[in-house]
């Protein structure tokens, strides 16, 4: 599991190694030089002689910068630093001028003096290196990128190709971005790698911000940050093992786990199949399907084992590809919502509860698509919302946050939160990075891979994280905490089984669906 901590809590931690005079600034630079050395030979074959611009801030970070800069002109790397600022780090400075580097500044101060070069003619230089290493703003980045650092990247932008083009290290995380919501609210120099100091910043795991830090590493500084308390986390594979509902001996399939699925309508019959479908492939004991008589014909005609009617359930999947005017459908919705209970305290204990899988006959529920609009006031944590920006923008004005999609994508997480803050509910917020909030609780998941964005993924995500629901169904209910970990698994295993069911090109949902159990076999076996 990969632990963003909050950048307060990077600092303080930071604290007492800087009091002791930890050397953390030379730690960096060598890592960064040292990555630099084997991405140039890696690319070009050779170190000495190629090229190397680093953008270069006003603070620690373009120290940072300024001491990789050192190493590489020792190591016959051709380093140009370019400042961006009037003032940078004075040892920084010293260290790489001894070393041979050449330094410019693109600071408005500067534009009358030798050493000067405008914004457009470093952005040139960058766009001609080999490599370019951002250390223009680190953790403490306040709103956008301004000065003459905005407008190199601003120029760097409109020219870079979007393969090819130099090769971009950002030092800490790529300039810009917000360091603790993964907002973007300047302009940002996409980087191929980030080497995170420490720790990673919340933002390098969060949408939109995510997608510009790309692959991201982490230089080990000795932090110690366990007292850390707000934190985004990201599931790895080697987490699924233990996440995963298990099949034992001892359990039949009820033990295993039903899912319930209210899906699908005459008009829109495929959800239903997708849905039970990805709850069948992932290993649920068994798949109900509460729908009209000719949708679940062509559920059983793709998957024989569905169940059709009503029953006992351990966890519901509602929503997919539902017909808002069909009332008996709705009513089904609403008794599975019923069957959630409100939340602690609160349980609804009126007739037409069935389900006795969970807690006292509490049973978590997945409420997708059209399902969202019939949500309670409060929802209980074991309720988990699935919707795309575009639903979530239209849950949060009804409840009176007037957003529009385009609001939502720019601030998932914090669009995300407030959804949670809301309903009570667990919300998973699906996108090329999907966030799961959950009370207390930001999970990010990175691996769909583009093609996923397809009709019908959703559908399958949701049944999928109805079998999980539905295998730890008891333990969701009494520990609300797992949920969220739940629905993040559920996001790691829907795109790692999208690019195994066809690596690097399209897939479509049913192509999906196959691919769940070899790929869920694999993950347990890592
Ligand atoms: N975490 C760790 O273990 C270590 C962290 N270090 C580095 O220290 C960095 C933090 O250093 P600082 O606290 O000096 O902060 P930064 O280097 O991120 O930048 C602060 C400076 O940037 C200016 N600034 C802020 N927002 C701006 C904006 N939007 N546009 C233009 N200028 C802006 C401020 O006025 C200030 O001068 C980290 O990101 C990391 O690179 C390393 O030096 C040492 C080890
Ligand atoms: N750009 C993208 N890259 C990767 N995955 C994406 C991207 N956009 C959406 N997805 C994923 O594709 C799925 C689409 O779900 P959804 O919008 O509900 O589609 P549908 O309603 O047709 O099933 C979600 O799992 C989402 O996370
Ligand atoms: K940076």
């Amino acid at each position: 599991m990969i632990e963003a901590v909050a950048t307060e809590h990077i600092r303080h931690a930071e604290r007492p190694l800087l009091d002791a005079g930890a050397p953390l600034m030379a730690h960096v630079a060598f890592a960064v030089a040292q990555r630099v050395r084997h991405e140039l030979s890696a690319r070009t074959g050779e170190v000495g002689g190629r090229r190397v611009v680093v953008l270069v801030g006003s603070g620690n970070n373009g120290g940072d910068g300024l001491f990789t800069a050192a190493h590489l002109a020792r190591a016959g790397v051709r380093t140009l630093a370019v400042t961006v600022a009037p003032k940078v780090h004075a040892e920084g400075l010293e260290a790489a001028r001894r070393a041979g580097v050449v330094v410019v500044s693109s600071a408005s101060s500067a534009r009358d003096s030798q050493d000067a070069l405008s914004p457009g003619a470093a952005a040139r230089e960058a766009l001609a290196a080999d490599v370019v290493v951002d250390a223009m703003l680190g953790i403490g980045a306040q709103g956008a990128l301004r000065g003459a650092g905005g407008a190199i990247v601003r120029a760097v932008n409109r020219q870079r190709p979007r393969r090819g083009g130099p090769f971009v290290v950002a030092i800490d995380v790529p300039s810009g971005i917000g360091v603790d919501d993964g907002t973007v609210p300047g302009p940002v120099l996409r980087a191929d790698l980030t080497l995170a100091c420490g720790s990673p910043a919340p933002g390098l795991l969060l949408p939109p911000a995510a997608h510009l830090a790309q692959d991201v590493d982490v230089i080990d500084t000795g932090l110690d940050l366990s007292g850390a308390t707000s934190k985004v986390l990201r599931l790895e594979d080697a987490d699924v093992a233990t996440l995963w509902p298990r099949a034992l001996p001892e359990h039949d399939k009820y033990r295993r786990g039903v899912v319930g699925v209210v899906a699908g309508t005459r008009a829109y019959p495929g959800a239903a199949v997708l849905a039970t479908g990805a709850a069948v492939r992932s290993g649920a004991g068994m798949v109900r399907h509460v729908g009209a008589d000719d949708v679940t014909r062509a559920v059983l005609a793709a998957h024989p084992e569905v169940v059709h009617g009503t029953g006992r359930v351990q966890a519901w999947v509602v929503g997919p590809g539902l017909d808002t005017e069909d009332a008996a459908q709705l009513r089904q919705v609403d008794v599975a919502l019923a069957e959630a209970g409100l939340g602690p305290g609160a349980y609804f204990s009126g007739a037409g509860v069935w389900g006795d899988g969970g807690s006292d006959g509490i049973v978590p529920v997945v409420v997708d698509a059209g399902a969202l609009s019939r949500l309670p006031e409060r929802c209980a944590p074991w309720i988990v919302l699935t919707p795309h920006a575009g639903e979530l923008a239209r849950l949060l004005t009804e409840r009176g946050v007037a957003v529009d999609r385009e609001q939502v994508e720019s601030a998932p997480a914090e669009h995300a939160a407030t959804a949670q803050r809301l309903t009570g509910a667990t919300v998973l917020l699906k996108g090329a990075t999907t966030v799961v909030v959950g009370p207390g609780q930001v999970l990010s998941q990175a691996e769909a891979p583009a093609w996923l964005a397809t009709a019908g993924a959703g559908d399958v995500l949701a049944g999928l994280l109805g079998t999980l629901l539905a295998g730890r169904s008891r333990e969701a209910v009494q520990h609300p905490d797992l949920v969220a970990r739940l629905a993040a698994l559920a996001a790691l295993v829907h795109g790692r089984a999208a690019t195994e069911a066809n690596p690097g090109g399209p897939v479509s949902a049913s192509m999906v669906v196959e691919a769940l159990p070899r790929t869920i076999a694999r993950l347990l076996a890592d």
